[in-house]
This record gives C-alpha cells, sequence and structure tokens, in this order.
C-alpha cells in the first residue's frame, strides 16, 4: 500500500499549478479571480469591523455616554458593515461563481475536444469506468478545487496579511501574537492535516476509484453474471470493496472531528488572547471601549480559517482528476486543418503498430480510385477494422501515409463529411427519429429526409409511427429490428452525402434473407460512391469491383472478384469454403 500511496501522491503545488487544465485559466482570467479574491477579503473585513463597531457600541453604550450622539457614528458603521457584509457577500459569490462557470465551460469544450479528436486511441487506452470517471467528475472535481481550495486559500491569505499591517500599526505585541495565531491556523495546521491524511486519503481514493471502476464493467456485464450463477460472488466482491472503503473513510471522519476539536481550542484562545493582551494595553479612558471591540472580532476570523485544513487535505482527492486530464492526448485541434478534397485513396508503404507492439501491418500499399467498390477479407484479426481506423484518420500510420489526394484524413477536419462509416451495431440516440436522422446533416428538410427513407425502405414504417418523423426513439433504439437499425445508419449516411463509405460487417448478425436484401440495397443505394466492405462472407461479392485478402499485415490477394474465381486457387476455396461447397 506504501507503493501505492508513493505513485498516486502528487505534490499540492503540482496539482494546483504544475498542469495543463488549470494552470492557462488562473493566466487567463486572472483578473476574475483578483477579483474574487478582494470581495472575499472585503466579505471577511466587514463581518470583522461589524463585531468591532457592534463591541465598540456596547462597551460605549455601558458606559453610559453623555450624549446619544456619542454613539452616533458607531451605530452607523454598525449598519453599514451589517449591510454590506451580505451584499458583497452576494457579489463575491456571483463573481467567483461566473469566474468558474465560465472557466467550466472552456474546460469541457477542452475536454470534448480531447475526447473527441482521439477516441479511438483513447477508447484503446481507458477502461470505461475511467471515461465515465473522466467525463462525470473529474471536471466537477476541478470546478471544486476551485471553489473549496483556491479561493479559501487565497482569501485567507490575502486577509491574513491584512490583518498583520493593521495589527503592526496598531501595537507590534498585537502583531506579533496574531502572526503566531494565524500561522498556526494558516499553515501548521493544514500542513500537518495534509501530513496526516495523505495516505489514507489516497488509499481511499484508490478504494473509490477501483470501486467505480470495478462497478461499471460488473454492470456492464451484469446479466453474465446471472447466467453463469455467480450473483452472490458479484455481491460479496462488491460488499467486500465498499467495506474497506467504509474503514478508511471511518478514520479519516474520526480525524476530522478531533482536528475540528483542536481548532476551535485555537479560536478560543485567540480570543482569551486578545483579551488579555486588550486588557493589559487598553487601560484607561476611551481605550476602555476597544477591550470587546478587539475580542469580538475574532470570531468572523473562523469562517475564513476554518475550512482551509479540509481545503488543503481535499487537493490530494483532486490529483486523480487532474492527472487523468492530464494523461489525455493533447487535442489535435490545431493539426487538424487541412480539407480533404479529393475523394482518391492511397496508402503507400503504410505500417502500423499498436502501443503495445503488436504489429498489423507492414509496408502496405492500396491505391483506390473514387467510386470504386472494394470487398476487404481478411481472418479475424488481421487488422481489417483497424484499417478503416486509419482510413478514418482515428489512428495514424506508425510510418508511410494515408492521403486522400494529398490530405491525410488525420490531418483533415472534414472527415466527418467526407467518409461515412456503418458497423455492426449503428447506435441510436435517446432522441426523436429526425435527429437521429439529421445527425450528420442538421439541416436536412423533411422532404429530403422522406425522400431519403423512401430510398432505404423505411418510409411506410415511419409513417405508421404515430409521431412520425417527431417519435422519440427509447435509448438505444431497441424498439427497430437489427436489419431497420442498418436501413436507419444507411439513411444518414445518404443523408450525409459522405464519398466513401465504410460498411464494417454491417449485416453479420442478421439472418441470411436480410442481409442479402440489405446489401443490395446497400450496393444499389450507394452507387457512385467508393465504399470499403469489410466482411467475413462473401455473400454479394460479385457485386463488387474489386477484392483483396489481408494476411500478416499485406495484402495477399488483389483483384477482381470474377477474375480471382476463375484464377486463383485459393480465392476459389475460400469462395467455396464460404458457400458451403
Ligand atoms: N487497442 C489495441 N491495442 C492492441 N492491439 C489491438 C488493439 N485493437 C486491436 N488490436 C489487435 O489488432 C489486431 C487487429 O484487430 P482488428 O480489430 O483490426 O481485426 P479485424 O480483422 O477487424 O478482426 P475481426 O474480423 O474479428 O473484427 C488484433 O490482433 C487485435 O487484437
Amino acid at each position: 500500500m506504501d507503493k501505492l500511496n508513493d505513485k498516486n501522491k502528487m505534490k499540492i503545488r503540482d496539482i494546483l499549478f504544475s498542469n495543463n487544465w488549470i494552470t492557462p485559466y488562473l493566466k487567463k482570467y486572472k483578473s476574475g479571480l483578483i477579483l474574487a479574491v478582494f470581495l472575499g477579503v472585503i466579505t471577511m473585513l466587514c463581518a470583522g469591523l461589524l463585531m468591532f463597531s457592534s463591541g465598540y457600541v456596547i462597551s460605549k453604550s455601558a458606559r453610559k455616554p453623555e450624549n446619544i450622539l456619542m454613539i452616533y457614528v458607531p451605530v452607523l458603521m454598525v449598519r453599514v458593515f451589517g449591510i454590506g457584509r451580505p451584499v458583497i457577500r452576494y457579489v463575491e459569490r456571483l463573481t467567483s461563481h461566473n469566474w468558474i462557470l465560465k472557466i467550466t465551460s472552456e474546460l469541457r469544450k477542452k475536454l470534448y475536444l480531447r475526447l473527441e479528436k482521439n477516441s479511438v486511441s483513447i477508447a484503446n487506452r481507458l477502461k470505461i469506468g475511467d471515461l465515465l470517471g473522466i467525463l462525470n467528475e473529474d471536471l466537477a472535481s476541478l470546478q471544486n478545487l476551485y471553489l473549496r481550495t483556491i479561493f479559501p486559500v487565497l482569501i485567507a491569505g490575502a486577509l491574513s496579511i491584512a490583518l498583520l499591517i493593521s495589527a503592526s500599526v496598531v501595537s507590534l505585541s498585537l502583531a506579533f501574537g496574531l502572526a503566531i495565531f494565524l500561522g498556526i491556523l494558516l499553515i501548521l495546521i493544514p500542513f500537518l492535516s495534509f501530513k496526516w491524511t495523505v495516505n489514507d486519503d489516497t488509499r481511499l481514493k484508490h478504494y473509490r476509484n477501483q470501486l467505480f471502476s470495478d462497478l461499471t464493467e460488473d454492470i456492464l456485464g451484469l446479466q453474465d453474471w446471472t447466467l453463469s450463477g455467480r450473483k452472490d460472488d458479484f455481491l460479496k466482491n462488491y460488499l467486500e470493496a465498499e467495506k474497506n472503503t467504509r474503514s478508511v473513510q471511518k478514520g479519516l471522519f474520526s480525524f476530522a472531528r478531533k482536528r475540528g476539536l483542536l481548532l476551535q481550542f485555537i479560536y478560543a484562545t485567540l480570543v482569551v488572547f486578545l483579551l488579555i493582551w486588550s486588557g493589559l494595553h487598553l487601560t484607561s479612558g476611551e481605550s476602555l471601549n476597544y477591550i470587546a471591540a478587539i475580542s469580538l472580532m475574532a470570531f468572523p476570523l473562523f469562517d475564513a480559517y476554518g475550512p482551509l485544513s479540509e481545503a488543503i487535505v481535499e487537493t490530494q482527492r483532486y490529483a486523480d482528476s487532474v492527472k487523468r486530464l492530464n494523461q489525455l492526448p493533447d487535442s489535435d485541434e490545431t493539426i487538424r486543418n487541412q480539407a480533404i478534397v479529393s475523394d482518391d485513396l492511397s496508402i503507400r508503404d503504410m505500417s502500423f503498430s499498436f502501443e503495445d507492439g503488436q504489429v498489423v501491418f507492414k509496408n502496405l500499399n492500396l491505391e483506390i480510385n473514387k467510386g470504386e467498390h472494394l470487398v476487404i477479407l481478411g481472418r479475424s484479426g488481421v487488422g481489417k477494422s483497424t484499417l478503416a481506423s486509419l482510413v478514418r484518420g482515428d489512428l495514424r500510420p506508425t510510418s508511410g501515409k494515408i492521403t486522400f489526394g494529398n490530405v491525410e484524413p488525420s490531418k483533415a477536419n472534414n472527415v466527418e463529411s467526407k467518409i461515412g462509416v456503418i458497423n455492426q451495431s449503428p447506435y441510436i440516440f435517446n432522441a426523436t427519429l429526425r435527429s437521429n436522422l439529421t445527425l450528420a446533416k442538421l439541416d436536412a428538410t423533411d422532404e429530403e429526409i422522406w425522400e431519403t427513407l423512401e430510398l432505404v425502405g423505411l418510409k411506410s414504417m415511419v409513417e405508421s409511427l404515430p409521431n412520425g418523423l417527431a417519435e422519440w426513439i427509447n435509448e438505444a433504439g431497441t424498439q427497430f429490428s437489427g436489419g431497420e437499425r442498418q436501413r436507419l445508419a444507411l439513411a444518414r449516411i445518404l443523408l450525409s452525402n459522405a464519398q466513401t463509405i465504410i460498411l464494417d460487417e454491417p449485416t453479420v448478425s442478421l439472418d441470411p434473407i436480410t442481409e442479402n436484401q440489405l446489401l443490395q440495397l446497400f450496393f444499389d443505394r450507394l452507387k457512385g460512391k467508393t465504399i470499403l466492405f469489410i466482411t467475413h462472407h462473401l455473400l454479394g461479392i460479385q457485386r463488387m469491383d474489386r477484392v483483396i485478402f489481408l494476411e500478416n499485415g499485406s495484402i495477399k490477394i488483389d483483384g477482381e472478384p470474377h477474375a480471382l474465381l476463375n484464377e486463383n486457387e485459393d480465392f476459389k476455396r475460400l469462395y467455396q469454403l464460404d458457400q458451403g461447397i
């Protein structure tokens, strides 16, 4: 566990200031930050001065002033600070939350761009639980880091400086005494709290992350747990993991309670110190009125210093979020600055290996002309889907080049409008049918949509829906059959007007009759477009212009299907095997 702690520990300085998520915004929006901190300090000062003037009014009144006018100004001050405190606090909240929301919206955009542009490589590297964690928790954590740590620490720091300067004007002994108390509250207790809790906190975070990540996976595979009769094991694993989390949490709560008690004791000592100091130094005449004033002034300080220890301890909790976000690959917004114009695809001397070193392609060469219909065959795991990801620019060749004209898809900003994909299970969103269809062409008219629905053979089905195009589709589109979903996917592609279409085993889970009908439909409707048809089956292959067979990272067979059937023994055997001959 110590190893784990060392690995996961991050210096507070790095969490707060040496990361590419928070630091740039601290610089970019520093005027808003300074204003929020300034207002925070003024709020605290108002609270202190409210108590100070109240103390003065009480003392002065108790000593029976000759004239009510003698306390008129202090009473007015009580009113001013009494009203000023909530008003300035309100403005401070507006400023700091506005600042935070501005930054969070930029962070969300940045996160979205990183996830979207690197979706394939990120999906390969991260577990789904981690990905959900990033989307769900990490930005909220960063938001909390600002609100619960950065602001309170800066406000308490600035307030301490203001207090010490004011105290040193009154008396050096007062400033010295105050400096000791503020040093304990601002530095010593938060520092010791951090030191004492960092190990347990890291452990808690590790258990929680593990719990979140495992639970996500387990829930995704819930059906398999139930079907394999291991429901009890599932519950046992979960309860065990939760027990660990709870026991560490209990220790941390107990520590926080003891620290709270200690802080109360220090505050009480501070009040006693101020009382004693005032009693010793303010001994006659007008100065007697300030004894209660100075002592009471200490109370609002608790608001400023109270949350500090917890805030510093919490920074460690944000370390994971900062670390995970830092690990995301840089967004390639700036790299994707070219537009694909040509539709001729050229793959030259292309090699590709995954990060784990697995070589998928070695010096692959392939030229695909606009409008060509190409079948890509090969054993499972040979790299067909990887090739599709490379063509879409989701992955980049390790060496060599893939280009449309002379533009690499991984550097293009219009891939979505140029290359469409239909895979085994097109995703249907929990939205209206119209939104699902117009995903790639938001401004499609109803007329265009109906025309397209007719082309894919779905017009009458949609007409029969109670709300037609406005029908709300339930999550994952379960009310549609597999064939209907593929037709919807085809309609999306037709509306998008993409020229190159990758069909990645689109009919693999369908019965042979539907499969045949759908393939016929795809090839009819996609006439004139370039098709890369990835498949295991040789069904419908004769309708295509060209077939390639991948083996060991390169092309083993390449030719026109009829010619291959007549001339290539390997291909003939493959065809016979597929046909069950
Ligand atoms: N993220 C990854 N990291 C490492 N290896 C990977 C990764 N994704 C895929 N692979 C490996 O790369 C090889 C090619 O995978 P790919 O999915 O492209 O094959 P395929 O020909 O499409 O297979 P299938 O016909 O079964 O869909 C496989 O051996 C696979 O295990």
